[in-house]
């Protein structure tokens, strides 16, 4: 069994948030708490340790108690940077990444993405979710992978390649699919924000 004391959360908040106007996202106000507060609360439970990754508003970021890692380089190349940030930081052999724009992402992703991890010795195990037509779909920044991918990781991006499914090809990976279709709900637009928040109330 994977303890989640053994387990590294990684929130990530290195986006550029562009269909949000460019504003930086987990920052945002979330039924009055900024939207990284509830990933936050979510994830702390099923987590030993948790690293913040943003690449701006450092100091505002850094008032939820955890460390805050920025990307290796300033040119917001996509949610691997930010994998790779979390690696170097990581002194736990599992790591589990989420956004910081889910505030609704599963309480039991860390158990259910580490059972799937030992039953079948994977490397890394990503999240997808049913919708309510039935279709499934990958959800890769919610994903728990062992910290020794580091040079793998760093190999891949050495490439110059950024995508990550193709990262996940090279890896022995595998995938968890959940039923309950908002738990992915995630804010890219203020319309996706008002929606999200009337559905709360
Ligand atoms: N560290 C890091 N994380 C990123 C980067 N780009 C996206 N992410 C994160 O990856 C997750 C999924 O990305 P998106 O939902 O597209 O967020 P985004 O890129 O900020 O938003 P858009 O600019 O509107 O696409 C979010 O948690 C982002 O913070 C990046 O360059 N570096
Ligand atoms: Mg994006």
């Amino acid at each position: 069994m994977i303890s989640s004391d053994q387990i590294t959360g990684l929130i990530l908040a290195g986006g550029r948030a562009q269909r949000m106007g460019g504003i930086d996202k987990g920052l945002i106000p979330f039924l009055g708490k900024p939207l990284i507060e509830s990933a936050i609360t979510r994830l702390k439970h099923q987590v030993g340790p948790m690293l913040i990754n943003a690449n701006r508003n450092i100091t505002k970021y850094a008032i939820h108690s955890h460390p805050v890692i920025m990307d290796e380089t300033p040119d917001f190349s996509g949610p691997l940077a930010g994998f790779s940030a979390g690696l170097k930081a990581c002194n736990t052999p599992y790591m589990l990444t989420t956004p910081c724009d889910s505030p609704l992402l599963p309480k039991d992703l860390g158990s259910r993405l580490a059972a799937e991890m030992l039953r079948g010795d994977f490397e890394l195990v990503y999240a997808s979710s049913k919708e309510a037509d039935g279709k499934v779909w990958a959800q890769p920044v919610f994903c728990l992978m062992r910290t020794n991918l580091n040079e793998s990781l760093e190999a891949f991006l050495q490439k110059g390649d950024l995508k990550i499914d193709r990262w996940f090809k090279e890896l022995k990976s595998s995938t968890v699919v959940f039923d309950d279709t908002q738990a992915f709900a995630n804010v890219n637009t203020p319309e996706e924000l008002k929606a999200l928040e009337e559905a709360f109330v």
